[in-house]
């Protein structure tokens, strides 16, 4: 089964509290998702590996490490995803960046597929798929299928909040993928929106209901 991991930041905390709130207007929430995710950014890489090479300081010749020639990909799903990724790319700046176009319709609650661009190689590299909600895990689920129907299988999830039931159906569908969460929320409501959560993140970004 793949590990949950709920970020335990202060600063993540901090800056959630105010996502959160409604009267957060849409600049300062896009402002405040992107430097959440690049925090999480410094969590869900903790693990990539390390090799050492020679080089020069102006004092000694030493063995010193760099990231290991990993190629990474970052997914956001379209679009609240997008929101995202420039946090993201600020730390991974050679990071490939596909996009999935889904929308989850209001009335079956199921994912509807609109828009599919990856980079070619997509087996190859470590994928970071980011959506800042994980509801009933519909959406998630269904962005980890394409990858893995194009021959990925190194994914990891990346998500601001989550619902419980979120987590255990990605789980369910996708055991080999770890999650990474800032807070994991109360329940769903009727709707299925997160409680408390933060209401529609799409809308909120872009200023649309
Ligand atoms: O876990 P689920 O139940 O599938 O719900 C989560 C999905 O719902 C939201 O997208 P939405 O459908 O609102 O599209 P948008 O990003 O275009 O607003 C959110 O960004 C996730 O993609
Ligand atoms: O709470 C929720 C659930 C799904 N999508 C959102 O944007 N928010
Ligand atoms: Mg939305």
């Amino acid at each position: 089964m793949g590990k949950v991991v709920v970020m335990d930041h202060p600063l993540i905390k901090h800056k959630l509290t105010f996502i959160r709130d409604k009267n957060t207007g849409s600049k300062e929430f896009r402002e405040l998702v992107k430097e959440v995710a690049m925090l999480m950014a410094y969590e869900v890489t903790r693990e990539l590996p390390l090799e050492e090479i020679e080089i020069e300081t102006p004092v000694a010749k030493t063995k010193s490490q760099i990231i290991s020639g990993k190629k990474l990909g970052i997914i956001p799903i379209l679009r609240a995803g997008l929101g995202m990724v420039e946090g993201m790319l600020n730390l991974l700046p050679a990071a490939k960046v596909g996009h999935i176009g889904l929308y989850r319709d209001p009335e079956t609650l199921e994912p509807v597929e609109y828009y599919c661009k990856l980079p070619t190689d997509v087996e190859e590299r470590e994928l970071i798929v980011l959506d800042p909600m994980l509801a009933t895990g519909g959406s998630a689920t269904a962005a980890i299928n394409f990858l893995k129907d194009r021959g990925a299988n190194n994914i990891k999830l990346m998500c601001l909040i989550a619902a419980p039931e979120g987590i255990e159906a990605v789980q369910k569908a996708h055991p080999d993928v770890d999650i990474y969460v800032a807070a994991v929320d109360e329940k769903l409501n009727d709707h299925a929106y997160i409680v408390p959560g933060l209401g529609d993140a799409g809308d909120r970004l872009f200023g649309t209901k």
